[in-house]
């Protein structure tokens, strides 16, 4: 099996070199071998292989979000004052299958209008489609012509589902007009609540593209010249004497990772000879670009890098959706959370011991996509309505936010008293903010300049979307009958007098009206936002699909500007953002690119 923590000096030269292993990493290097096994192909993976229990095993994802876990890497932004000079850590996948492997598991499509708003040939929502069946073995509610049903990662409801959770959530939704919809993943669903899909097999297995896509190739026999380097964290890309043509990588031994050794090797060269295609995700390519000369001559300068080539886009505009997140008291029962297991008061190794259903569950019961009604976005402010006027009114297709049913406490338990919780996750999409994110040295160990840019945009338009999910979330959860009122420290401290202070009860709610706010109300909502936002590891856009003079990185066929024979392959392409968890949106890239990839080569398929 071509799996190396040490690479034997036949494989020091391949055909195509592949950056990073994966979402969108896994998915390419498959496909190229699929195509042509006679192509010798060779992954570097930063992190280790993803044959890890916690990462088969899926009701153990919160594991990965541990800050002392070595399966994710955490970028860490700089204090920025509109966070309450807060530093926010950036969780991204760190093992072979990348966030594939570590992530939540929500299933989740981009909408129609996202890719056609991408505007560029061969990438709108028709093009993009065949590749979004390709990718999957969907066993969900739907029309078949929009899924997949042969595809190497199976998406299903898993083994477990809280349905006294969802089926509560989703009749408090529809008292306020927001109805069940069976498939909001279809591209042109909108304003509504699904019953949540997930990476997860029919029998519980998590469905990661290392396991799915890389793996079968690695052990089937048949494809010989693939290969997988593990713990090895690329330098920077190598170019010919004239500094055009990509034609290597210098990689490292990765320091951090708890299962490489440290120091076994200085820095070494893997050669390439048609190909180097970078997919370090979208907190990793900017800087694998940056420390090779191709970025911004400014930013290259300070960094002491010689610019191979000008491209003033790489690193720049930094997106992720923005998160918040709600918890609350439940009468729920504890077999319909993840608390007793998340707490430590039933031990994990006896559920996998009596292989309980339980394993196969990702706790995320709900996704829903939602909208504002008018009278809710002329109360947010004229300023809002210009926005709202201007990018979402006429497209019914666009949501404002994206909310997830979260059925156990959503977070670390310690100091929690014992109980049974539910919580709100919400995202909001399409964010106006932008941050950026470069080198500031030519060695892989120097700091990054990071920042999230959240909440940065003109007018605070991202803060009001935050507020009127703040509240609308919270009028949905006072309509659940399992409600016992919010688990306060995860709530805005509003003063005890105010209608909105945070409460507790016996029983469900009766008659339930809407919270007035106050202006005080309003003010200490906004500043716990600022003081609480943080990501959804959804980092995109980094090194976006778009004209070199429009901040653009690579053009449609995934050429980066300036040099020959580099490309790139992750989400940093993005030129505008999903409304969607994004793995799927990663996938789909991988197998849009790999089909690229293969015409340029000339393999016929
Ligand atoms: C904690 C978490 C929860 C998430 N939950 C969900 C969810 O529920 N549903 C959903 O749809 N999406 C979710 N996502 C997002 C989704 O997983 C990512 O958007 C997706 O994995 C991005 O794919 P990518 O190929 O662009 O990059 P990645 O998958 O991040 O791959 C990048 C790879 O490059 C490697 N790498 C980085 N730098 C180097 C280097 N210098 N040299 C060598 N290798 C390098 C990394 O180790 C990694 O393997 C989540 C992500 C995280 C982190």
């Amino acid at each position: 099996m071509g799996l190396y923590t040490n690479l034997p000096d036949a494989v020091a030269e391949v055909d195509v070199i592949i950056a990073g292993g994966g979402t969108a990493g896994c998915v390419v290097a498959a496909r190229l071998a699929e195509a042509d096994p006679s192509l010798s192909i060779l992954v570097v993976e930063g992190g280790s292989n993803n044959d890890i229990s916690s990462i088969d095993v899926p009701v153990l994802f919160l594991s990965h979000l541990a800050p002392t876990g070595k399966t994710n890497i955490f970028y860490a932004a700089k204090k920025e004052k509109q966070l309450g000079y807060r530093e926010i850590f950036v969780p991204s996948g760190g093992v072979l299958g990348g966030g594939s492997s570590t992530n939540l598991m929500m299933y989740s499509r981009a909408q129609r209008s996202d890719f056609d708003a991408w505007k560029t040939p061969g990438w709108s929502a028709e093009d993009m489609l065949p590749y979004l069946r390709k990718l999957e073995t969907y066993h969900g509610p739907g029309a078949k012509d929009r899924h997949g049903y042969d595809g190497p990662i199976q998406v299903s409801r898993g083994t477990y589902r809280a349905a006294r959770s969802e089926d509560d959530f989703i009749s408090a939704a529809g008292k306020l007009g927001y109805p069940e919809i069976e498939d909001l993943q279809s591209l042109d669903a909108n304003n509504g609540v699904q019953r949540a899909m997930r990476y997860i097999s029919p029998d519980g297995k998590r469905q990661d593209a290392a396991s799915r896509y890389l793996h079968p190739k690695l052990q089937d026999g048949n494809h010989p010249n693939l290969h997988v380097l593990l713990h090895a964290q690329v330098v920077r890309v190598v170019f010919d004497k004239e500094n055009q043509r990509a034609v290597g990588v210098e990689y490292r031994p990765n320091p951090n990772s708890e299962w490489g050794v440290p120091n076994l090797h200085p820095i070494r060269t893997a050669m390439a000879k048609k190909l180097v295609i970078v997919s370090s995700g979208a907190c990793g390519t900017p800087s694998v670009l940056e420390r090779s000369g191709i970025g911004s001559p400014e930013v290259l300068s300070r960094a002491n890098i010689p610019v191979v080539a000008d491209v003033p886009g790489v690193g720049d505009e930094y997106e992720d959706h923005q998160l918040l997140v709600y918890p609350y008291k439940s009468s729920l029962n504890p077999e319909e959370t993840l608390d007793e297991i998340a707490s430590g008061r039933r031990d994990p190794e006896e559920i996998i011991r009596n292989n309980d259903d339980i394993l196969g569950w990702n706790c995320q019961d709900i996704t829903c996509r939602l909208r504002p009604s008018d009278a809710e976005v002329t109360a947010l402010g004229p300023e809002f309505q210009r926005s709202w006027d201007a990018d979402f009114r006429d497209n019914p297709n666009k949501p404002l936010t994206l909310m997830s049913l979260v059925s156990g406490f959503p977070g670390d338990p310690t100091g929690v008293p014992a109980g049974q919780y539910f919580a709100m996750t919400i995202f909001s999409v399409y964010p106006y903010s932008r941050g950026h994110l470069h080198v500031t040295g030519p060695n892989i160990g120097d700091p990054l300049d990071f920042e999230t840019g959240f909440f940065t945009d003109a007018n605070d338009i991202d803060l009001k979307k935050a507020m009127w999910a703040y509240k609308k979330q919270r009028e949905i959860a006072r309509r659940m009958q399992t409600y016992r009122g919010e688990f306060a420290p995860g709530h805005p401290p509003f003063p005890a007098s105010s209608k909105a202070a945070c409460i507790s009860t016996q029983g469900p709610l009766v008659d339930v009206q809407d919270i007035e706010y106050t202006t005080e109300d309003d003010a200490i909502l906004e500043k716990w936002l600022r003081e609480n936002v943080s990501t959804t590891w959804h980092s995109v856009g980094t090194c976006k699909m778009a004209p070199r003079e429009e901040k653009g990185v690579v053009d449609s066929r995934l050429r980066v500007y300036g040099v020959d024979a580099l490309r790139i392959a992750d989400l940093s392409i993005l030129p505008h953002n999903v409304a969607a968890n994004t793995n799927n949106t990663a996938l789909a890239v991988g197998e849009r690119a790999a089909d690229i990839f293969i015409e340029d080569l000339g393999i016929s398929k």
